[in-house]
């Protein structure tokens, strides 16, 4: 019976509606050690004979593809598809997709309570009253500040939306910047030079790079306005961590909120464990709903490129 391999960690059983349709066209499922991204060692053992891959955000090395003799597809339940040996793929003539938009509101929805964490200090207050202390931070309110939304794709979109309900100015920026996009006349595509002199908050939402320099690289910190917040729910590798840290403890940058980690779990993570910083642990497109949605489009993805077995 042909093979597909079911990586992502949100997925912890066989049960998913989602998946019997994979079985229904005759395929037999295998699942990865639940909860968890599986090492390369892993995808090594359990990649051969396999067809199809339903990929979460796990390294997917050329190492691991060499091993994947049989596989045709890799379709992502989500959107990164950074940690794909993307070049390997293709050179084994592997077809990569994504299941485009389908969490960019647990994304935006997230990246919005993250900004209004950030204003009101809500998570130090809930954590001083349960140690008995009456800790009263004054918090600003987001009508009329400027938020800078850098990467203005399907979460950008809905970052900007929420922000312009909430009565804020937006900046975004975006490499390829949409023309015919023009939410409101307090939003306007600007350059990243730009955007980083002028937001009072920056949230970011485009792709890792392919090359390893950080979007937020000291230089780029040393430009924003002073006492700014900035929230990373992309990935960890857009911010010069060491940078953003020391930019921290002066204040320059106020306080920061983080959803995503280099090595998750982030255990003894520095800029996790900053006093000034929110973390959250890779939640953004972590509901329900948007994990409904992923999986079933990644499935669908899967049965589009593969035949199915059994029609
Ligand atoms: N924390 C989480 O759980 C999740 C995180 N993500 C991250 O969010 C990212 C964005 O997701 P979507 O909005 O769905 O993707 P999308 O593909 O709809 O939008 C990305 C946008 O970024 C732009 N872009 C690409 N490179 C850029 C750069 N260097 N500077 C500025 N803009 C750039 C693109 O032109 C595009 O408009 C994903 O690539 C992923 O890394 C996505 C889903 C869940
Ligand atoms: O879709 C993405 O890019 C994500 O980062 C989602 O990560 P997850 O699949 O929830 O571990």
């Amino acid at each position: 019976m042909a093979k597909i391999l079911v990586t992502p960690r949100s997925i912890t059983s066989q049960g998913h509606s989602a998946l019997s349709a994979l079985t229904n066209a005759g395929y037999e499922i295998i699942l990865a050690t639940p909860g968890q991204q599986p090492s390369e060692n892993e995808l090594i053992e359990r990649l051969p004979g396999c067809v199809g891959m339903l990929a979460g955000v796990e390294k997917i090395s050329a190492r691991a593809l060499a091993a994947a003799t049989e596989l045709q597809v890799i379709s992502r339940n989500g959107v990164g598809i950074d940690g794909i040996d993307l070049a390997a793929a293709e050179s084994r003539g592997i077809r990569v997709c994504r299941a485009e938009g389908s969490n960019a509101r647990g994304v935006a929805e997230l990246a919005i309570g993250l900004l209004l964490s950030l204003a009101r200090a809500i998570p130090s207050g809930d954590r001083a009253i349960k140690s008995d202390q009456w800790e009263r931070r004054q918090g600003i309110e987001l009508e009329g500040k400027t938020l800078g939304i850098v990467g203005c794709g399907r979460i950008g979109r809905l970052v900007c939306e929420f922000a312009l309900a909430l009565d804020m100015r937006v900046l975004a920026y975006d490499v390829v910047p949409d023309s015919t996009y023009a939410p409101s006349d307090r939003f306007s595509f600007v350059s990243l030079d730009h955007l980083f002199e002028n937001a009072d908050a920056i949230t970011l939402h485009c792709p890792a790079s392919v090359e390893d320099e950080a979007l937020l690289d000291c230089a780029a910190l040393s430009k924003l306005k002073h006492g700014v917040f900035l929230i990373n729910t992309a990935r960890p590798n857009l911010i010069d961590i060491d940078a953003l840290i020391s930019k921290l403890d002066n204040a320059e940058v106020r306080a920061a909120a983080v959803d995503v980690f280099e090595i998750e779990p982030p255990i003894g993570d520095r800029l996790a464990k900053h006093p000034r910083v929110i973390a959250t642990p890779h939640i953004g497109g972590f509901t329900h709903e948007s994990i409904d949605r992923a999986v079933q489009m990644a499935v669908d993805n899967l049965l589009e490129t593969l035949c199915p077995v059994v029609q």
